[in-house]
Protein backbone atom coordinates (compact mmCIF):
# COMPACT_ATOMS: atom_id res chain seq x y z
CA UNK A 1 0.00 0.00 0.00
CA UNK A 2 1.29 3.65 -0.61
CA UNK A 3 2.42 5.79 2.49
CA UNK A 4 2.89 9.23 2.60
CA UNK A 5 4.97 10.64 5.59
CA UNK A 6 6.86 13.97 7.08
CA UNK A 7 9.52 15.14 8.55
CA UNK A 8 10.45 18.36 9.87
CA UNK A 9 13.48 19.93 11.86
CA UNK A 10 14.00 23.34 12.72
CA UNK A 11 17.09 25.97 12.12
CA UNK A 12 19.55 27.39 14.43
CA UNK A 13 21.13 30.54 15.85
CA UNK A 14 24.06 29.93 17.91
CA UNK A 15 24.19 33.16 20.19
CA UNK A 16 27.69 32.34 21.83
CA UNK A 17 30.47 29.86 21.09
CA UNK A 18 30.96 29.51 17.64
CA UNK A 19 34.44 27.95 16.68
CA UNK A 20 35.33 27.96 20.39
CA UNK A 21 32.20 24.74 20.79
CA UNK A 22 34.79 23.12 17.78
CA UNK A 23 38.11 23.23 20.76
CA UNK A 24 35.92 21.92 23.83
CA UNK A 25 34.37 25.27 25.00
CA UNK A 26 30.76 25.89 25.57
CA UNK A 27 28.20 27.48 23.22
CA UNK A 28 24.75 28.32 23.50
CA UNK A 29 22.35 27.43 20.83
CA UNK A 30 18.87 28.02 20.30
CA UNK A 31 16.39 26.71 17.97
CA UNK A 32 14.58 29.27 15.19
CA UNK A 33 11.30 28.92 13.79
CA UNK A 34 12.10 28.16 10.16
CA UNK A 35 12.12 24.65 8.90
CA UNK A 36 13.44 22.27 6.54
CA UNK A 37 10.31 19.44 5.75
CA UNK A 38 11.10 15.97 3.89
CA UNK A 39 7.72 14.52 2.56
CA UNK A 40 8.79 10.71 1.12
CA UNK A 41 6.13 8.65 -0.69
CA UNK A 42 6.55 5.33 -1.00
CA UNK A 43 4.62 3.44 -3.60
CA UNK A 44 5.54 -0.60 -3.80
CA UNK A 45 4.32 -0.45 -7.48
CA UNK A 46 6.96 2.22 -8.69
CA UNK A 47 10.64 0.95 -10.08
CA UNK A 48 12.87 4.24 -8.74
CA UNK A 49 14.14 6.24 -6.14
CA UNK A 50 13.51 9.76 -6.90
CA UNK A 51 14.90 12.71 -4.79
CA UNK A 52 13.31 16.07 -5.20
CA UNK A 53 15.56 19.13 -3.89
CA UNK A 54 13.35 21.70 -4.27
CA UNK A 55 14.97 24.33 -3.17
CA UNK A 56 17.94 23.88 -5.41
CA UNK A 57 15.22 22.95 -8.61
CA UNK A 58 17.53 19.58 -8.64
CA UNK A 59 15.48 16.24 -9.03
CA UNK A 60 16.93 13.02 -8.90
CA UNK A 61 15.68 9.69 -10.34
CA UNK A 62 17.26 6.03 -9.95
CA UNK A 63 15.68 2.76 -11.35
CA UNK A 64 15.59 0.63 -8.52
CA UNK A 65 17.73 -2.03 -9.99
CA UNK A 66 20.51 0.75 -9.75
CA UNK A 67 20.38 0.88 -5.81
CA UNK A 68 20.34 -3.48 -6.14
CA UNK A 69 23.21 -3.62 -8.53
CA UNK A 70 24.75 -0.83 -5.77
CA UNK A 71 24.05 -2.82 -2.86
CA UNK A 72 25.78 -6.08 -4.85
CA UNK A 73 29.29 -4.34 -5.43
CA UNK A 74 29.00 -2.87 -2.00
CA UNK A 75 27.56 -4.90 0.81
CA UNK A 76 27.11 -3.59 4.13
CA UNK A 77 26.92 -0.02 4.00
CA UNK A 78 27.94 1.56 7.08
CA UNK A 79 26.47 4.75 8.90
CA UNK A 80 29.56 6.04 9.58
CA UNK A 81 31.16 8.43 7.82
CA UNK A 82 34.64 8.05 6.06
CA UNK A 83 36.48 10.13 3.44
CA UNK A 84 35.58 8.17 0.78
CA UNK A 85 32.27 8.73 0.42
CA UNK A 86 31.76 11.07 -2.29
CA UNK A 87 33.95 8.18 -4.32
CA UNK A 88 31.86 5.33 -3.18
CA UNK A 89 28.75 6.86 -4.69
CA UNK A 90 30.56 8.30 -7.29
CA UNK A 91 28.62 6.18 -10.32
CA UNK A 92 25.36 6.79 -8.29
CA UNK A 93 26.25 10.45 -8.08
CA UNK A 94 26.09 10.87 -12.17
CA UNK A 95 22.70 11.37 -12.50
CA UNK A 96 22.80 14.43 -10.62
CA UNK A 97 21.84 17.33 -12.56
CA UNK A 98 23.57 20.30 -10.44
CA UNK A 99 26.84 20.05 -8.81
CA UNK A 100 26.15 22.21 -6.03
CA UNK A 101 23.91 19.62 -4.55
CA UNK A 102 26.28 16.63 -4.89
CA UNK A 103 26.70 16.71 -1.38
CA UNK A 104 22.50 16.82 -0.63
CA UNK A 105 22.62 13.65 -2.51
CA UNK A 106 25.61 12.14 -1.59
CA UNK A 107 23.90 12.22 1.95
CA UNK A 108 20.52 10.67 0.73
CA UNK A 109 22.45 7.85 -0.54
CA UNK A 110 24.96 7.40 2.90
CA UNK A 111 21.33 7.26 4.98
CA UNK A 112 19.67 5.12 2.39
CA UNK A 113 22.19 2.49 1.84
CA UNK A 114 23.35 2.79 5.55
CA UNK A 115 20.29 2.15 7.24
CA UNK A 116 18.87 -0.09 4.72
CA UNK A 117 21.87 -2.57 5.10
CA UNK A 118 22.27 -2.41 8.99
CA UNK A 119 18.32 -2.56 10.25
CA UNK A 120 16.44 -3.78 7.11
CA UNK A 121 18.60 -6.62 5.98
CA UNK A 122 19.53 -4.27 2.51
CA UNK A 123 15.62 -4.28 2.02
CA UNK A 124 15.46 -1.75 -1.36
CA UNK A 125 12.35 0.14 -1.39
CA UNK A 126 10.97 2.28 -3.92
CA UNK A 127 10.70 6.33 -2.69
CA UNK A 128 9.71 9.37 -3.90
CA UNK A 129 11.61 12.28 -1.62
CA UNK A 130 10.83 15.89 -1.79
CA UNK A 131 13.32 17.97 0.42
CA UNK A 132 12.10 21.72 0.94
CA UNK A 133 13.15 24.71 3.09
CA UNK A 134 12.18 28.22 4.42
CA UNK A 135 16.26 28.68 6.01
CA UNK A 136 18.69 30.42 3.48
CA UNK A 137 21.19 27.35 2.72
CA UNK A 138 25.22 29.01 3.57
CA UNK A 139 23.85 31.67 5.84
CA UNK A 140 24.74 30.37 9.30
CA UNK A 141 21.10 29.05 10.37
CA UNK A 142 21.88 25.20 10.18
CA UNK A 143 20.47 24.74 6.67
CA UNK A 144 22.92 21.79 6.35
CA UNK A 145 21.87 20.19 10.10
CA UNK A 146 18.12 21.11 9.25
CA UNK A 147 18.23 19.18 6.25
CA UNK A 148 20.61 16.25 7.79
CA UNK A 149 18.00 15.69 10.70
CA UNK A 150 15.28 15.84 8.84
CA UNK A 151 16.43 13.52 6.50
CA UNK A 152 17.35 10.94 9.40
CA UNK A 153 13.73 11.86 10.43
CA UNK A 154 11.88 10.82 7.51
CA UNK A 155 14.03 7.87 6.51
CA UNK A 156 13.64 6.50 9.98
CA UNK A 157 9.64 6.43 9.62
CA UNK A 158 10.06 5.15 5.96
CA UNK A 159 11.80 2.26 7.00
CA UNK A 160 9.88 1.30 10.35
CA UNK A 161 12.71 1.92 12.42
CA UNK A 162 12.56 3.02 16.09
CA UNK A 163 12.05 6.77 16.21
CA UNK A 164 14.36 8.11 18.94
CA UNK A 165 15.41 11.82 19.06
CA UNK A 166 19.17 10.42 20.42
CA UNK A 167 19.82 8.07 17.28
CA UNK A 168 18.49 10.94 14.81
CA UNK A 169 20.49 13.03 16.50
CA UNK A 170 23.81 11.02 16.48
CA UNK A 171 23.03 9.17 12.99
CA UNK A 172 22.42 13.36 11.37
CA UNK A 173 26.14 14.11 12.86
CA UNK A 174 27.09 11.72 10.35
CA UNK A 175 25.66 13.32 7.80
CA UNK A 176 27.14 16.74 8.52
CA UNK A 177 30.71 15.67 8.14
CA UNK A 178 29.38 15.14 4.74
CA UNK A 179 29.20 18.85 4.29
CA UNK A 180 31.55 20.12 7.50
CA UNK A 181 34.07 17.49 7.57
CA UNK A 182 34.52 17.15 11.39
CA UNK A 183 31.38 19.59 13.20
CA UNK A 184 31.44 19.78 17.20
CA UNK A 185 27.75 18.57 16.49
CA UNK A 186 26.12 21.42 18.66
CA UNK A 187 23.88 22.32 15.24
CA UNK A 188 22.54 18.38 14.94
CA UNK A 189 21.93 18.77 18.91
CA UNK A 190 20.17 21.95 18.69
CA UNK A 191 18.22 21.08 14.77
CA UNK A 192 16.93 17.78 16.53
CA UNK A 193 16.13 18.81 20.48
CA UNK A 194 14.79 22.22 19.78
CA UNK A 195 14.52 24.79 22.48
CA UNK A 196 17.91 26.17 24.03
CA UNK A 197 21.09 24.33 25.11
CA UNK A 198 24.54 24.66 26.68
CA UNK A 199 26.87 22.17 24.69
CA UNK A 200 30.55 21.49 25.24
CA UNK A 201 32.86 18.42 24.14
CA UNK A 202 30.13 16.75 21.62
CA UNK A 203 27.25 16.48 24.53
CA UNK A 204 24.16 18.39 25.39
CA UNK A 205 25.16 20.25 28.80
CA UNK A 206 22.41 21.74 29.75
CA UNK A 207 18.51 21.80 27.83
CA UNK A 208 15.56 23.88 28.30
CA UNK A 209 12.75 24.19 26.33
CA UNK A 210 11.17 27.09 27.06
CA UNK A 211 14.06 29.73 27.03
CA UNK A 212 14.18 33.59 28.89
CA UNK A 213 12.62 35.11 25.70
CA UNK A 214 15.96 37.28 23.55
CA UNK A 215 14.33 39.07 21.32
CA UNK A 216 16.91 39.33 18.17
CA UNK A 217 16.49 40.71 14.77
CA UNK A 218 18.43 38.33 12.44
CA UNK A 219 19.91 40.13 9.24
CA UNK A 220 21.11 38.12 6.72
CA UNK A 221 24.23 40.27 4.83
CA UNK A 222 24.09 38.38 1.50
CA UNK A 223 27.34 37.07 1.64
CA UNK A 224 27.21 33.43 1.05
CA UNK A 225 30.26 31.49 3.20
CA UNK A 226 31.31 28.12 3.33
CA UNK A 227 31.45 26.67 7.47
CA UNK A 228 34.10 23.63 6.90
CA UNK A 229 36.59 26.61 5.17
CA UNK A 230 36.10 29.10 7.96
CA UNK A 231 36.54 26.33 10.56
CA UNK A 232 40.04 25.31 8.72
CA UNK A 233 40.76 29.21 8.93
CA UNK A 234 40.51 29.66 12.75
CA UNK A 235 41.77 26.58 13.18
CA UNK A 236 44.81 27.61 11.11
CA UNK A 237 45.58 30.71 13.35
CA UNK A 238 44.84 28.52 16.44
CA UNK A 239 47.93 26.38 15.39
CA UNK A 240 49.77 29.62 14.56
CA UNK A 241 49.15 31.25 18.04
CA UNK A 242 47.99 28.54 20.09
CA UNK A 243 48.29 30.83 23.37
CA UNK A 244 46.51 33.81 22.22
CA UNK A 245 43.76 32.23 20.95
CA UNK A 246 43.25 30.04 23.79
CA UNK A 247 42.60 32.31 25.80
CA UNK A 248 40.07 33.99 23.13
CA UNK A 249 38.47 30.51 23.32
CA UNK A 250 38.54 30.69 27.01
CA UNK A 251 36.86 34.21 27.28
CA UNK A 252 34.60 33.33 24.50
CA UNK A 253 34.03 30.09 27.02
CA UNK A 254 33.03 31.90 30.15
CA UNK A 255 30.71 34.38 28.16
CA UNK A 256 28.65 31.92 27.46
CA UNK A 257 28.78 30.37 30.38
CA UNK A 258 27.49 33.78 31.73
CA UNK A 259 24.84 34.03 28.52
CA UNK A 260 23.18 30.48 29.38
CA UNK A 261 22.58 31.56 33.38
CA UNK A 262 20.43 34.83 31.73
CA UNK A 263 19.06 32.28 29.29
CA UNK A 264 17.89 30.19 32.08
CA UNK A 265 16.12 32.97 33.95
CA UNK A 266 18.60 33.83 36.65
CA UNK A 267 18.79 37.15 37.86
CA UNK A 268 22.51 38.14 36.62
CA UNK A 269 24.03 41.21 37.49
CA UNK A 270 25.65 42.04 34.02
CA UNK A 271 24.12 43.55 30.76
CA UNK A 272 23.64 40.11 27.86
CA UNK A 273 24.41 42.99 25.21
CA UNK A 274 27.78 43.82 26.79
CA UNK A 275 28.14 39.99 26.29
CA UNK A 276 27.44 40.78 22.66
CA UNK A 277 29.88 43.41 22.01
CA UNK A 278 33.06 41.34 23.39
CA UNK A 279 32.34 38.38 21.87
CA UNK A 280 31.96 40.24 18.55
CA UNK A 281 35.34 41.89 19.10
CA UNK A 282 36.71 38.12 19.45
CA UNK A 283 35.75 36.43 16.53
CA UNK A 284 36.87 38.94 14.89
CA UNK A 285 40.34 38.46 16.38
CA UNK A 286 40.13 34.91 15.61
CA UNK A 287 39.46 35.71 11.77
CA UNK A 288 35.52 35.02 11.33
CA UNK A 289 35.08 38.27 11.18
CA UNK A 290 33.61 39.99 7.50
CA UNK A 291 33.21 43.81 6.18
CA UNK A 292 29.62 43.24 5.50
CA UNK A 293 29.03 42.26 9.07
CA UNK A 294 31.07 45.04 10.44
CA UNK A 295 28.55 46.97 8.61
CA UNK A 296 25.21 45.46 10.08
CA UNK A 297 27.41 45.93 13.36
CA UNK A 298 27.56 49.22 13.51
CA UNK A 299 24.51 50.26 11.72
CA UNK A 300 23.16 48.87 15.11
CA UNK A 301 25.34 50.64 17.28
CA UNK A 302 23.65 53.77 15.57
CA UNK A 303 20.83 52.65 16.82
CA UNK A 304 22.43 51.67 20.58
CA UNK A 305 21.95 48.11 19.90
CA UNK A 306 24.61 45.73 19.79
CA UNK A 307 25.19 42.89 17.58
CA UNK A 308 27.66 39.86 16.35
CA UNK A 309 27.90 37.02 13.61
CA UNK A 310 26.31 34.01 14.22
CA UNK A 311 27.29 30.49 13.20
CA UNK A 312 30.69 30.27 11.07
CA UNK A 313 31.11 33.88 10.19
CA UNK A 314 32.72 35.27 6.89
CA UNK A 315 29.45 37.04 5.93
CA UNK A 316 26.03 34.93 6.82
CA UNK A 317 23.86 36.37 9.30
CA UNK A 318 24.36 38.66 11.92
CA UNK A 319 22.01 38.86 15.12
CA UNK A 320 21.27 41.88 16.67
CA UNK A 321 20.03 42.14 20.32
CA UNK A 322 16.38 43.80 21.16
CA UNK A 323 16.13 45.37 24.72
CA UNK A 324 13.81 42.70 26.87
CA UNK A 325 10.90 44.08 27.62
CA UNK A 326 8.79 45.11 24.27
CA UNK A 327 10.75 44.01 20.84
CA UNK A 328 8.24 46.22 18.89
CA UNK A 329 9.26 49.61 20.47
CA UNK A 330 12.61 48.84 19.22
CA UNK A 331 11.34 48.51 15.92
CA UNK A 332 10.39 51.89 15.91
CA UNK A 333 13.91 53.14 16.89
CA UNK A 334 14.89 51.89 13.01
CA UNK A 335 12.90 53.90 10.79
N1 LIG B 1 17.01 22.68 1.66
C1 LIG B 1 18.11 22.00 1.33
N2 LIG B 1 18.06 21.08 0.33
C2 LIG B 1 19.18 20.39 0.00
N3 LIG B 1 20.38 20.56 0.56
C3 LIG B 1 20.49 21.46 1.55
C4 LIG B 1 19.36 22.22 1.98
N4 LIG B 1 19.77 23.04 2.96
C5 LIG B 1 21.10 22.82 3.13
N5 LIG B 1 21.53 21.88 2.29
C6 LIG B 1 22.94 21.39 2.17
O1 LIG B 1 23.72 22.04 3.15
C7 LIG B 1 24.76 22.85 2.54
C8 LIG B 1 24.95 24.16 3.32
O2 LIG B 1 25.72 23.89 4.45
P1 LIG B 1 26.58 25.04 5.20
O3 LIG B 1 27.08 24.46 6.44
O4 LIG B 1 27.57 25.63 4.26
O5 LIG B 1 25.53 26.15 5.53
P2 LIG B 1 24.56 26.29 6.75
O6 LIG B 1 24.25 24.95 7.32
O7 LIG B 1 23.39 27.07 6.25
O8 LIG B 1 25.41 27.14 7.77
P3 LIG B 1 25.96 26.79 9.26
O9 LIG B 1 26.45 25.38 9.24
O10 LIG B 1 27.07 27.75 9.51
O11 LIG B 1 24.82 27.02 10.16
C9 LIG B 1 24.22 23.12 1.13
O12 LIG B 1 25.27 23.41 0.23
C10 LIG B 1 23.50 21.82 0.81
O13 LIG B 1 24.44 20.84 0.37
C1 LIG C 1 31.60 27.40 13.35
C2 LIG C 1 30.87 26.32 14.13
O1 LIG C 1 31.25 26.45 15.51
C3 LIG C 1 29.35 26.54 14.09
C4 LIG C 1 28.71 26.34 12.75
O2 LIG C 1 27.31 26.49 12.87
C5 LIG C 1 31.28 24.97 13.60
C6 LIG C 1 30.88 23.80 14.50
O3 LIG C 1 30.51 24.00 15.64
O4 LIG C 1 30.99 22.66 14.01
Amino acid sequence: MAKVISSSAPGKVILHGEHAVVFGKNAVAVSVDLKTTVEIKSDPNSAFVMLNLIDFKCETKWPLTDFVEFGIEHPSCSLEFSDDISLKFEKMLKNASRKEAIDSICAFLFLYFGLSDKYCKSKRIPLNVYVSSLLPVGAGLGSSAAFSVSLTGALVKIFDLEESLDFISQTAYQVERIFHGRPSGIDNSICTYGGAILFKNGTIQEHVKRSNLIPIILVYTNVPRNTKKLVKLTSDRKQKYADVVNNIMNAIDSISLMAWKYIKGENVSYEIETLVEMNQHLLNSIGAGHSSIDRVVNIAKNYEFQAKLTGAGGGGTVIIHLPRGNPSQAFVRFD
